[in-house]
């Protein structure tokens, strides 16, 4: 890291991940969090019931209607939408947080909270991915593969991905996860491509006046 980087560090980006449930947002964010020590995830709260294996705190915290409802109240929510009769909502505080101390946040979250964040007061700082399968029969065969969901929820489940998809035109980015290793190399071109836009280099405004100033110097001498 140069001595500017250590001075300004860059704000961090808001990496907002959709897709219909069972594209492979988690199991893209899983991968992209094992070795990108910039990324970190947000844990949403939610009133949706732990899945076998599922820890609270790692990928939900799970919470009662009435605690949710007074997370809402307090304002400690970034966003929050109702998804599968389920409340899901991201804790405000660690979000600041993160991107303050120059972390990039990645927010596994629906359509409804995609709109919400980017119309937050920190959309300069988010960009959006939406990830398709590569088609429904695939996308419902990757549901009952994952063995986490009875029936009847695959089916509300399937119902809902055609409403999440037509979203798909709002996000920055779209990927198509057909193939996983693939689909997780463009994510991670798009990371290192957005970090290095022009007015997320705190550090550039010096480095030009430095050559400047070494123009300035060459002309003189
Ligand atoms: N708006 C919003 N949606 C969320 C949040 N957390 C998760 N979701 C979405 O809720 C939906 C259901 O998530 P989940 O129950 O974990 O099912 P899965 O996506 O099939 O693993 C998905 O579309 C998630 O992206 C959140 O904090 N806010
Ligand atoms: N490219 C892929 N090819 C085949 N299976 C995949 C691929 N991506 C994800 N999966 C599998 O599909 C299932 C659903 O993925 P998951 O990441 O849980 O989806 P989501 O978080 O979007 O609901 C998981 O069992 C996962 O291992």
């Amino acid at each position: 890291m140069s001595s500017d980087a250590a001075i300004l560090p860059r704000r961090g980006l808001l990496v907002i991940l959709s897709s219909p449930s069972g594209a492979g947002k988690s199991t893209l964010s899983r991968r992209l969090l094992a070795d990108d020590a910039q990324v970190s995830f947000s844990v949403s709260a939610t009133t949706r019931r732990p899945r076998a294996g599922e820890v609270d705190g790692r990928e939900y915290h799970f919470r009662s209607v009435e605690d949710f409802r007074a997370m809402i109240d307090a304002g400690g929510l970034l966003e929050w939408a109702e998804v599968f009769g389920n409340y899901y909502g991201t804790p405000r505080a660690p979000v600041e947080a993160a991107i303050d101390a120059g972390r990039d946040v990645l927010f596994d979250v629906d359509w409804q909270g995609g709109q919400q964040i980017r119309n937050s007061p920190l959309k300069d700082a988010a960009i959006s991915i939406f990830i398709l399968p590569p088609s429904i029969a695939d996308l419902e065969s990757r549901l009952r593969g994952r063995g986490q969901d009875s029936e009847e929820v695959i089916a509300g489940r399937m119902s809902r991905s055609r409403d999440e998809i037509s979203h798909w035109a709002e996000y920055d980015y779209v990927l198509v996860n057909d193939d996983l290793d693939r689909c997780e190399a463009e994510l991670r071109a798009i990371l290192r491509a957005e970090r290095l836009r022009r007015e997320r280099q705190p550090a550039l405004m010096g480095r030009v006046q430095r050559l400047n100033a070494e123009f300035e110097r060459r002309t003189r001498g």
